[in-house]
């Protein structure tokens, strides 16, 4: 279970985040939305530690997120917008860089597990810099997994992707969610909404929690 409570975060005089609070329970995906620079990515880089809040708390199966970083390590995923991967480094090498810190075997996943549901075996000996996006978004996925974490953050993973590609990950987040994970997802897709179990909006720094199923009119209007 995660609980985010009064979250708040301000880069100089801006406030990006005013006591920011939400629950996310095991087996959900939450969707982030909201206009360009609300604040999604700041929520999603204090949740896998790679930014702090002013204040607030978090707590992750009960333990203090924020005092607990080996948490954020080994319980979460983090996938950035930009595909942060080594140019000249093959699918594969990259694969056994992130699996080296786990039990598990890059063979296994690829075989029948996560890996062969992300379709990773038919670029895996190409360097990074010749993946195409749709093959890089697959690749960040699948290292952000190697640990199994029970919370992963997207952010944004369907920017620029074929309709093929952004089914495959649609159909990944379902199945991981039905595995009792939990996914942050942050999204301006309303495709993606039929994923998730609520809705939190963000503007002006604040978050409003909606039903998935709120009419897109609405939360336009809501936006605007
Ligand atoms: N490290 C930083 N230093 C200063 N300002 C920052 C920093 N990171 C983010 N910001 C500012 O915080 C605000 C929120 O940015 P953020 O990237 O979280 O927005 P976002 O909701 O993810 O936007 P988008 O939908 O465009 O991806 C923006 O105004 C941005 O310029």
């Amino acid at each position: 279970m995660l609980s985010i409570q009064s979250i708040s975060k301000s880069y100089k005089k801006q406030q990006v985040l005013q006591n920011v609070s939400f629950d996310a329970a095991p087996g959900e995906c939450i969707g982030l939305l909201g206009p360009n620079g609300c604040g999604k990515s700041t929520l999603l880089h204090i949740l896998s530690g790679t930014d702090t809040p002013d204040s607030g708390t978090i707590l992750f199966d009960g333990k203090n997120l924020l005092k607990n970083p080996s948490l954020q390590s080994t319980k979460i995923g983090y996938v950035a917008q930009n595909n942060p991967l080594f140019p000249d480094m093959t699918a594969m090498d990259h694969l056994k860089l992130w699996y080296s810190a786990t039990e598990y075997s890059i063979e296994d996943d690829l075989k029948d597990g996560f890996l062969s549901i992300l379709k990773i075996e038919p670029f895996l000996h190409k360097k990074a810099k010749a993946l195409s996006g749709g093959m890089q978004k697959r690749l960040s996925i699948a290292c952000a997994l190697a640990s199994r974490p029970t919370l992963l953050l997207l952010d944004e993973p369907d920017a620029a992707l074929d309709l093929v590609c952004k089914e495959d990950i649609r159909e990944y987040i379902r199945l991981y969610c039905a595995q009792g994970n939990t996914v942050l997802l942050a999204t301006h897709e309303e495709a993606d909404f039929d994923l998730c179990s609520k809705l939190i909006l963000l503007k002006d720094g604040h978050a409003r929690t909606l039903a998935a199923d709120t009419p897109v009119k609405e939360i336009i209007e809501y936006l605007s």
